[in-house]
């Protein structure tokens, strides 16, 4: 049984809020939130893969509190569950305030990442976690794992209706 600590995956790292980031109502836009994320996560990812990895979920996504201009946001991210060739990460993106010193949890989600290569699979079993939260996030990944499966299933019927005709020859 190969065995990896949650810790050894720990990305983090530090963005401080631009007016690029920014919508019109002066907070930072979601998209943008999801690509810094998805930058962050990959790092955990490939910390247990050291595979090229594509991104193939992301769900329980909740965008909790905004981020504004003099917040930064503080990203952790960490593998909390391994499968065969596939994966998953929690992060979550704490605020901070800089003028007050505030913090405050303002994102979290769960990313699936899976090895690009079909003949290559992750070679842990086992994630380990240290900390309180780690192993609230662990301890639930059977069941994410499961869940995304049967939604999986249930969405084949959808993706099967979705049409490829030109919109325009309708
Ligand atoms: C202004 C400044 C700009 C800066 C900017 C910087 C941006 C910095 C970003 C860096 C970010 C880097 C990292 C991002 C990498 C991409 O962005 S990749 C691009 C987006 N993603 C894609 O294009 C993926 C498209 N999808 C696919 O290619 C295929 O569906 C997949 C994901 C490879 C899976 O296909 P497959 O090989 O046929 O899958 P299959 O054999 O059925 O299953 C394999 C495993 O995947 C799991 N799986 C498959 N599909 C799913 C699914 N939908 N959900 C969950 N699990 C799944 C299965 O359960 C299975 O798990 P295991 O039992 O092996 O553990």
């Amino acid at each position: 049984m190969m065995k990896i600590n949650c810790n050894e995956t720990l990305a983090v790292s530090l963005h401080r809020v631009f007016n690029a980031d920014l919508n019109e109502h002066g907070t930072v836009f979601g998209g943008r939130i999801l690509e810094l994320v998805d930058g962050e996560a990959s790092v955990a990812a490939m910390r247990v893969t050291r595979s090229t990895v594509v991104t193939a979920a992301m769900d329980h996504v909740q965008f909790l509190k905004p981020f504004h201009l003099q917040d930064s946001m503080c990203m952790e991210a960490y593998v909390t569950g391994v499968g065969h060739r596939s994966l998953e990460v929690f992060v979550k993106v704490i605020g901070e305030h800089l003028m007050t010193g505030e913090r405050f949890v303002g994102f979290s989600c769960f990313m699936t990442y899976v090895i690009q290569d079909p003949q290559k699979s992750i070679k842990y079993d086992q994630v380990i976690p240290q900390t309180a939260e780690q192993k609230a996030m662990v301890a639930g990944y059977a069941t994410r794992r499961q869940h995304r499966k049967e939604n999986r299933q249930k969405q084949a019927a959808i993706i099967n209706s979705i049409s490829k005709d030109k919109p325009w020859e309708n």
